[in-house]
């Protein structure tokens, strides 16, 4: 069943778009307005003109034998030239209406993806990429419709029947009240499918979210769906999204649609009534009523029930829209990631002893911490790249404890690897370290200073992560390694992609660094994307490193040049290692082994063989991961 709609909330909803409208857009809209105003005025003095045009002008030459056509003529050509004036105004104010739907849509792209930066990692691990997607094609689509012809139509609508109203009275007011209490007869109809629409059109855009979530993950697994023969089952899924949006579209769209067809009889209704009653009226001479009168005023009955059919007819648009718009409103609203922190990183230039000297504007390969105190005085402390876990407790789900009193210490240009089965809380670690993630308790502490102190982008651009998941963009070579620091020259880049062995496979690619690479559909192998990212961080050159070891992906041969390439890395670096093979850590300083959330063991490689304990048993067992000895 659909969620249930609610009227307060949409309601808000237009609200914060026509708030959003004005404060961007007044003097358009002002002027869209005032050119419909041109448009309702012509139409109400047409109807007008009609009555005086039958009294005045037709009747009084009824009999005649030579009638002179000629005032008669004078008042067509005037009644033609308003009518052309209301023309030009809806022209001109469909046209204000266009250019300012696409200049907020322009802004709100900007607007929704600006924020998406700004986001936590937690909100994109816990949404479908397809998902995020569909506000920007399908909830955008439907708020750019909102505003382009459902808020245009209803504004001239309601302008429409405002003046419409008010010609009534002027011609007849009994009639007029005929008009407005049969119009309320029809009024909790109207509501009552309204509002049952509008639930099936935030279940559509729903269903259409989840449907493109669905898409965007098949496509990202097509090869994994192919391997297991699961095609069949990938297209049974598939139908059971689109059938549940087919079954939300088509009650949505019968409710909607049944609103326009009984207004318009409804409509017809009304003309009978008003011709009855206003017939009956004239000929009892009650009221003063004339055919003219009558004529205008029928006239106008028509005119009264159309803007009201045709402001409803936008009601899928408008309720689609508002469906759409409160996706986006959500994600919007969705708490940015806190970037605060007093202490910033900076380049910083040292004597020959390595003592500080100044701070640098150019990447000097020594960095300190800045801190500015409330007299403005800077301190500087001299990187080291030490990292302290203090009892630090942290759940990703509350209540769902992942790490449970983690505590070591990781001293400058120490190694530490971090080894367990899988699910064991090694990435998570790394997460923390990144604030990624915030911790429950405990503190995280980096050359002395809770990290919580520390300018997020600043502590990020200290640690340098080569992941398994490696990921470049759409760009040259020499553009993806430069994301590593931007400033870094062509030569830099050289130099580093020297270091991580990644220079052979370059240059031996048509136009070397040069080489353009789209997306993640290149052509390249897994190890050689490894080295690429290992290259990047080379370029970035942080004082603190987290690499997630390489695993069986790639062939043995491959493998020791990328592990040539991670030593490379490592070199006069703290680092973190998230280790898949127990060859490559023997040498790290502190080994921890990492067991459901918990530090099971912590020590070197001979002090943890010695002891006989988990670790030893995975060395001498020759095994990748603890979880096989307990099986
Ligand atoms: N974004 C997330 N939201 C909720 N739970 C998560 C999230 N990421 C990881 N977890 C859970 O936290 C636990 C630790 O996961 P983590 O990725 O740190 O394990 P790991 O030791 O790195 O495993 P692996 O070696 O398989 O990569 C697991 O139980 C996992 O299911």
């Amino acid at each position: 069943m659909p969620e249930n709609f609610d009227a307060k909330k949409a309601w808000q909803i237009t609200k914060n778009i026509l708030a959003m409208l004005w404060k961007y857009h007044k003097v358009a809209l002002i002027f869209a307005v005032i050119f419909l105003l041109f448009n309702v005025t012509a139409q109400a003095a047409g109807s007008l003109f009609l009555k005086k045009l039958i009294d005045e002008y037709i009747v009084p030459m009824h009999g005649l034998s030579h009638p002179d056509f000629t005032p008669l003529l004078h008042l067509l050509f005037l009644m033609a030239g308003i009518y052309m004036l209301g023309l030009i105004g809806n022209y001109l104010a469909q046209r204000l209406m266009i250019s300012t739907t696409q200049h907020f849509m322009q802004r709100m792209r900007n607007r929704l993806f600006t924020h998406m930066q700004r986001l936590g990692v937690s909100y994109f691990d816990a949404r479908q990429t397809g998902e995020i997607m569909s506000h920007y094609t399908n909830d955008m689509e439907m708020m750019r419709q909102f505003i382009a012809t459902g808020l245009g139509i209803s504004l001239s609508s309601v302008l429409n029947l405002s003046m419409v109203t008010i010609t009534m009275f002027i011609i007849s007011p009994t009639l007029a009240l005929i008009q407005l209490g049969t119009t309320v007869i029809i009024v909790p109809a109207v509501v009552v499918l309204a509002k049952r629409s509008a639930r099936y059109f935030r279940q559509q855009q729903a269903d259409m979210g989840h449907l493109n979530g669905y898409i965007e993950e098949m496509i990202a697994g097509q090869k994994v769906i192919k391997v297991f023969s699961h095609e069949e089952q990938a297209v049974t899924d598939f139908a059971r999204y689109n059938d549940a949006l087919h079954a939300s579209v088509t009650k949505a769209v019968r409710n909607g649609n049944m609103i326009w067809p009984m207004l318009g009889n409804f409509g017809y209704f009304q003309y009978i009534t008003v011709a009855m009653v206003g017939g009956m009226l004239a000929l009892s001479g009650v009221g003063g009523l004339t055919l003219g009168a009558i004529a205008s005023f029928l006239n106008l009955s028509r005119s009264f029930t159309f803007p009201i059919a045709e402001a409803f007819g936008q009601f899928n648009i408008i309720m689609m829209a508002i469906a759409g718009a409160e996706r986006i409103f959500t994600l919007l609203e969705e708490s940015e990631e806190a970037v605060d922190g007093q202490v910033h990183l900076v380049a910083v230039e040292v004597d020959k002893a390595g003592n500080f000297l100044q701070e640098s504007t150019h990447h000097t390969e020594h960095w300190a911490w800045k801190e500015i105190d409330p007299q403005g005085n800077a301190t500087y402390t001299q990187l080291r790249g030490e990292i302290r876990f203090e009892a630090v407790n942290f759940s990703y789900v509350s209540g769902k404890t992942v790490l449970e009193a983690i505590d070591f210490e990781a001293k400058a240009g120490q190694k530490v690897a971090l080894v367990g089965s899988t699910g064991a809380g090694k990435t998570t670690i790394t997460n923390l370290l990144n604030r990624f993630y915030e911790i429950d308790s405990g503190r995280i502490l980096y050359d002395g200073i809770d990290i919580k102190r520390i300018h997020k982008h600043d502590l990020r651009r200290s640690l340098g992560m080569v992941l398994q998941d490696t990921h470049l963009f759409s760009g040259s070579i020499y553009d993806n390694l430069r994301y590593g620091r931007l400033s870094a020259s062509n030569a830099e880049v050289e130099e580093a992609a020297k270091r991580a062995g990644a220079e052979a496979f370059i240059l031996a690619m048509e136009g070397g660094y040069a080489h353009v690479i789209e997306g993640e559909s290149s052509a390249l192998s897994q190890g050689q994307k490894q080295l690429l990212s290992i290259a990047r961080a080379e370029v970035a050159d942080p004082p603190v490193m987290i690499l997630d070891e390489a695993t069986s992906s790639i062939d043995t041969k491959t493998e020791a040049v990328v592990q040539r390439g991670m030593d490379s890395l490592m070199q006069g670096r703290t680092v973190f290692v998230i280790a898949h093979r127990l060859s490559t850590i023997q040498n790290s300083d502190l080994i921890l082994v990492i067991e459901q959330g918990k530090i099971a063991e912590s020590g070197n490689h001979e002090s943890l063989m010695q002891a006989g304990g988990i670790y030893y048993r995975l060395v001498t067992q020759n095994l990748n991961d603890t979880s096989e000895i307990y099986s």
